[in-house]
């Protein structure tokens, strides 16, 4: 079984460039399905989740090309087929499927989707987002169904700040004659981007961005370019190894003002940050203090991040607290930090982190994808040689991960 291995104890040193951003692109894959004609899509990430949403497409009866970091979408072959399991088990985000093929073909069977296991992940609110523009749903045999003879626009109120739903129901309203309208909508940059894509294939939206999005669809919509913007869990995660290692790192190819949340609480915690137009140094030193992180939809601090953050705090004096305030069992990095030496106590929604122990390495198991973040960063910390295994899930969101840390001076291999 292939892992990671890493000979910590080396300050992370250089420049790295972030890759797009993979919550965009398997949002953006699918949307490519409501044209009439091909969609080209720049700097994607060279991920497994990508991989693995072109294929859904290819299956479909897409025309998939990828050349570098561009992806050629030519939609005109496509069939509704029904999707009850298979390749959409392995991706949460093939539950985009849903709106963009309701919007398409009236019709939409796809399985209930796959992606990191955090918890309680229910897709109610994009339920309700569907009926509300007229479809019919019903749950089969762990498919949802999803059907609409005509679909017509309306006002939708999410009753929690969801990405997902938000996506999906701007997914299936952009075919949509008429205004929707989504209240409470989730605010993150990926949805801006969603959007930017959606308007340039013609349909009319304002708001992304904001809580009250507005989307008069288009019955033809014509494929575009679109380019997607920088990942910002990536560039959070080096930033936090930056950090951690006590380096100097020049994080290129970000938008700095995403990272704000991110920044603010290196800063706060006494990292220095200093940003660029399009980048962000981040140098460690030895005087960090303890400080409370309580993760919330965006701008709030990112669910995405508090895995590494964690381990981050694990090399800090005193007491930390981080709050998941999003997903309620999102601690499974604790324990494999844990036998490599923090001294971590999960209480509820809160790891209560006693810092200022040296980690060691050890061999460990990433049970997610910002799990696996974590133990990375714990590793690159650590004294010794820390093993990771399951890296399928570090696979599914960081391109060249390891490549980019040895770039960054780290004794990093693959075995
Ligand atoms: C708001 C938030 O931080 N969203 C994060 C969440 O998005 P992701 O799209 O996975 O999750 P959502 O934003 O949809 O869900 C946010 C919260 O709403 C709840 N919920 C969601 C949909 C629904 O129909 N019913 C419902 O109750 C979820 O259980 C969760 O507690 O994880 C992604 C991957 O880790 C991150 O990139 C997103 O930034
Ligand atoms: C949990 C994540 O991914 P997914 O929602 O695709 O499982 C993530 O990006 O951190």
């Amino acid at each position: 079984m292939e892992k990671i291995m890493i000979k910590g104890g080396r300050p992370l040193h250089g420049r790295v460039t972030v890759s797009g951003a993979k919550n965009s692109a398997v949002a953006l894959i699918p949307a490519a399905i409501l044209a009439d004609s091909p969609t080209a899509i720049e700097n994607l990430p060279q991920i497994k989740d990508v991989e693995i949403f072109a294929d859904i497409l290819r299956d479909m009866g897409a025309s998939v090309t990828r050349e570098g970091s561009e992806l050629q979408i030519d939609p005109r072959g496509i069939r509704g087929v029904p999707m009850p399991n298979g390749k959409i088990k392995k991706l949460r985000a093939s539950y985009y499927l849903m709106g963009a093929l309701l919007s398409r073909f009236g019709e939409a069977v796809v399985g209930l989707p796959g992606g990191c296991n955090l918890g309680p992940r229910p897709i109610d609110q994009h339920i309700k987002g569907f009926e509300a523009l007229g479809a019919r749903v019903a749950h089969k045999e762990g498919c949802v169904h999803v059907s609409a003879s005509r679909l017509k626009g309306a006002r939708i109120y999410l009753d929690v700040v969801s990405v997902g739903a938000t996506i999906n129901i701007m997914l299936a309203a952009s075919r949509v004659e008429g205004v929707t309208v989504i209240e409470n909508a989730a605010k993150e940059p990926e949805i801006i981007d969603v959007a930017t894509l959606l308007a340039s294939m013609g349909a009319r939206i304002n708001g992304a961005g904001t809580d009250v999005i507005r989307i008069r669809g288009s019955r033809s919509l014509k494929g575009c370019r679109h380019s997607i913007i920088p990942d910002r869990i990536e560039a959070g995660t080096y930033m936090i190894a930056a950090a951690a290692t006590r380096g100097d790192v020049i994080v290129e190819n970000v938008i700095p003002w995403h990272m704000e949340p991110v920044s603010a609480k290196l800063r706060e915690m006494g990292v220095e940050v200093q940003q660029g137009d399009e980048s962000l140094r981040v140098k460690g030193n030895g005087n960090y203090r303890p400080i409370d992180i309580k993760t919330l939809p965006y701008p709030g601090f990112p669910t995405d991040l508090q895995q590494p953050f964690t381990s981050l705090l694990t090399g800090v004096e005193g007491l930390s607290l981080v709050t998941d305030n999003i997903y309620s069992s999102r601690f499974k990095h604790v324990d494999e930090l844990c036998r490599m030496g923090a001294d971590i106590r999960v209480d509820g929604r809160t790891a209560v982190i006693r810092g200022g122990k040296s980690l060691h390495g050890t061999p460990v198991r990433a049970t997610d994808l910002r799990a696996g973040a974590a133990l990375v960063t714990a590793g690159l910390m650590a004294e010794g040689v820390t093993e990771i295994f399951g890296l399928e899930h570090i696979d599914r969101g960081y391109e060249a991960l390891d490549d980019k840390l040895r770039s960054l001076g780290a004794e990093v291999w693959r075995k």
